[in-house]
């Protein structure tokens, strides 16, 4: 049975099972796209992975961020020694943490965790040039789908990328305007909290990129032009996800830029989409709206490394079960007056 006839088969089996119609929400919705995705009327989640892609940005040289660039290295150092947010969220609910540079300044020590895949030490600058070239794109791209395999490999079930990069919600800034052919005023946010004058720089910076864009352009060349490397890496994880046949959970604003874009690159990743949570990065109410996806959790959150994805799978593991309850029939339940 292909997607849409399980997902007709789980929504019937939905209608049957002991429970008033739609009482369970949107986690109804959830589950009938899991059945559908695995191809089984009674799906089941094991174990989740995140992989975080990690990278530098030359647009930093604009002021765009609250934060020093040696930040992003630094983080992934913190990311290998367990001491970061999505270190301590992923074990709370028993998910797998990868690490994936693809273009981190600085050099890395080899750890097992880390798959080291630098394609060049951060983008150049995207307001004065293009952020990469499209080789460099392809490459980046390819990095994240062999990290999405590694995790695949491993075990994973349900899979989410996550990001660090200081200055990326500026790139992803770029990349969702110009994919969206957005003004640089609706999408661009605070990020990690610059001020009315870091703002003014940040829509500037995107302003600057997105006049370089010509109509009729691959996306995989705006993305060339708009960067960065960790938002392609992501799209390569959600891209080989997809053809891995897992259910793939999006994060935040720079994630989400990077699953837009794989979007455009394979429109059917959007069948196995899950919308982690809402962040409070305004650009990415624009994305959510694009892909038709409903946020599961709306917490305020705006901080990336797949935090909002995987505080989201447990969600996920729980709306599998709702297809392993019983049916009015076999429980001897009445189901009319
Ligand atoms: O996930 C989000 O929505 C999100 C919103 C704001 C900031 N971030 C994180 O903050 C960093 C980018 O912020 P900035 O201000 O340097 O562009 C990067 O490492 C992101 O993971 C992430
Ligand atoms: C400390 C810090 C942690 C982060 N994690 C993701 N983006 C980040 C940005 C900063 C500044």
């Amino acid at each position: 049975m292909g997607y849409q006839e399980v997902l007709q088969a789980a929504r019937e089996r939905m209608e049957r099972l002991t429970k008033p119609p739609r009482s369970l929400g949107h986690l109804e919705e959830v589950a009938v796209r899991l059945a559908a995705i695995q191809g089984r009327l009674k799906p089941e989640l094991g174990l989740g992975a995140v992989v975080v892609a990690a990278a530098d940005h030359g647009v930093v040289a604009e002021g765009v961020s609250a934060y020093p660039q040696e930040v992003t290295y630094q983080m992934v150092l913190n990311f290998l020694r367990g001491g970061a947010a999505i270190n301590q969220l992923a074990q709370a609910v028993g998910s797998r943490v990868y690490v994936l540079d693809v273009g981190v300044k600085g050099e890395l020590p080899d750890h097992p965790g880390l798959l080291k895949r630098k394609v060049r030490p951060g983008t150049r600058n995207l307001a004065k040039e293009p952020a990469m070239t499209l080789e460099e794109a392809e490459k980046a791209l390819e990095a994240g789908r062999e990290a999405a395999r590694w995790a695949v490999d491993q075990g994973a079930t349900v899979l989410a990328a996550g990001d660090m990069g200081i200055g990326n919600t500026t790139a992803a800034s770029a990349l969702t305007a110009g994919l969206l052919g957005l003004s640089p005023e609706r999408v661009v946010g605070p990020g990690t909290g610059v001020g009315e004058e870091g703002l003014r720089r940040k829509r500037e910076a995107v302003a600057q990129a997105l006049e370089r864009l010509r109509p009729g352009m691959h996306s995989l060349e705006v993305a060339a032009e708009l960067g960065g490397l960790e938002l392609l890496a992501i799209a390569g994880v959600y891209l080989e996800g997809y053809e891995r046949g897992l259910p793939l959970v999006l994060d935040g604003f720079p994630v989400s830029a990077g699953a837009l874009l794989a979007f455009r690159l394979n429109p059917r990743v959007k069948d196995h989409f899950f919308a982690g949570h809402k962040s409070r990065e305004p650009g990415h109410g624009y994305i959510l709206e694009a892909l038709g996806l409903k946020p599961l959790l709306d917490l305020d959150l705006a901080l990336g490394e797949g935090t909002g994805a995987v505080l989201a799978m447990p969600l996920l593991r729980a709306a599998a079960r709702i297809l392993h309850m019983a049916t009015f029939e076999e429980a001897g339940v009445s189901d009319r007056p």
